[in-house]
């Protein structure tokens, strides 16, 4: 159980709110959030680092009120797309604390963001610096660019979430720095460094390589001459998603940073996403059916594969537990959801009190790249999301419906002519 969610006369409860209030108001399945475990977050993140720009990776959880309790407390955003930076602008986030990350920006994106004047943008490319280079010689700008290096450090993390090997199409590859400097961009400002290595990294080790990498790479950039005057690490620190798993805490993090990175006398900019947001949520879903095909018993709930990717996709552990307490007799069953994918499944072999048909459960420590990449797939509505502050809660995001899901489509006429065939 997280900090955030307790059990009161066996309820759960997410900081002091009953959990079964939300769920006879919005319904199931939901997105809850914990308001005041995403402020102790970024709290701690900005009190470690003291100097340093913090920017949320709006990715890990776009919806503005999220974004606006960062922006609240004078964080920035990492965005990576046109619509990402509307999303930290609607959210209060000013743009000189915006950074643009991404390996394919669009030329259209890259004139919205320049119009914003947001802080930096990391390039990842040499023919993305000139297509930059072009578009501020046009707008009569100077862009403040930061090159986003790809150190080839192994993550040590899911091969599908990790981006600094050489491999991974991420950044520039060490040895084509010196490509870079060859060329004059009269409309760059060429303001530093940027890595970000993977996501979910939890060794200590690994982090303090990086941190050590970057160092070498600024060495590496004022040989080309240039005046380094930025440094960013990226994000990707992990959290602990089972009990017992070791990661390291955000302190620890802040001051492996502070001591090798923050000491260098350069603006420091990092990017949490996971960090800030993931411990902060659950996703509440319903028991539809139980059944047993064979020796597995399969819990059938709610919530599917298309509402929460992360079991599916990376084959990613979640702790599950019920919203009702009624007895400590437990079972091992399958978790799964309704999507005509056998990959559908929240948690294999999981132990848990034993579930019939109208219980309740969340799934925990899904705030992060949980309802951000979920997908109407299937034509199944998008979720609603809920911001819990205390005892008081607020959707912050309405349950889709069918109309969202059937009004793109277009049956055009004239198209299904036979005789065109
Ligand atoms: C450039 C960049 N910055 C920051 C992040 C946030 O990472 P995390 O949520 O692991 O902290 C990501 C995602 O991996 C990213 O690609
Ligand atoms: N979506 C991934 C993290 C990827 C981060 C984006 N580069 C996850 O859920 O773990």
């Amino acid at each position: 159980m997280n900090s955030f969610t307790n059990y009161k006369d066996d309820i759960l409860h997410m900081e002091d709110t009953n959990v079964l209030d939300i769920v006879n108001e919005v319904g199931t399945p939901v997105y809850c959030y914990s308001l005041n475990t995403i402020r102790r977050n970024y709290q701690l993140f900005s009190e470690y680092i003291p100097n340093g720009l913090i920017c949320f990776a709006v990715k890990a959880n776009s919806n503005i009120a999220v974004i606006k309790a960062v922006a609240d407390m004078g964080g920035g955003a990492d965005v990576v797309s046109e619509g990402e930076i509307r999303r930290a602008l609607a959210a209060g986030i000013p743009s000189n604390k915006i950074i643009f990350s991404g390996v394919g920006k669009t030329e259209k994106e890259i004139i919205f963001a320049l119009n914003k004047n947001i802080h930096q943008i990391n390039v990842e490319s040499l023919d993305e610096l000139c297509l930059i280079n072009k578009i501020a010689f046009k707008q009569g700008c100077v862009a403040p660019v930061a090159i986003r290096v790809n150190p080839n450090i192994d993550g040590k993390t899911n091969d599908k979430i990790t981006t600094g090997l050489t491999i991974n199409k991420f950044g520039v590859p060490e040895e084509m720095i010196g490509k870079i400097f060859e060329q004059n961009f009269a409309n760059i400002d060429l303001l530093g460094v940027s890595v970000h290595i993977g996501s979910q990294i939890c060794d200590k080790k690994v982090i303090l390589n990086v941190f050590e990498s970057v160092k070498k790479i600024v060495l590496k950039f004022k040989s080309f001459g240039c005046n380094v005057r930025r440094v960013d690490v990226g994000g990707g620190l992990g959290i602990a998603y089972l009990e017992n798993e070791k990661v390291c805490s955000i302190e620890d993090y802040a001051q492996l940073l502070r001591e090798k990175v923050c000491n260098l006398g350069y603006e420091v900019i990092c990017e949490p996403g996971r960090s800030i947001v993931g411990n902060a949520g659950a996703l509440i879903t319903e028991v539809l059916y139980t059944k047993a095909n064979g020796f597995i018993k399969h819990v059938i709930v709610d919530a599917g594969m298309n509402d929460f990717i992360r079991p599916a996709l990376y084959d990613g552990k979640h702790r599950i537990i019920p919203i009702v307490q009624r007895t400590h007799q437990k079972e091992v069953v399958d978790i799964v959801g309704p999507i005509c994918e056998s990959g559908d499944i929240f948690a294999r072999n999981y132990s848990i009190q034993t579930l019939h048909k109208g219980d309740l459960i969340a799934i925990c420590d899904v705030g992060a790249y949980g309802a951000s990449m979920s997908s109407t797939y299937n034509s199944r509505p998008l979720l609603p999301e809920v911001l819990v502050n205390k005892s008081k809660y607020a959707v912050i995001r309405k349950r889709g419906n069918y109309e969202d899901i059937l009004n793109k489509d277009l049956v055009p006429e004239g198209i299904y002519d036979l005789e065109d065939t």
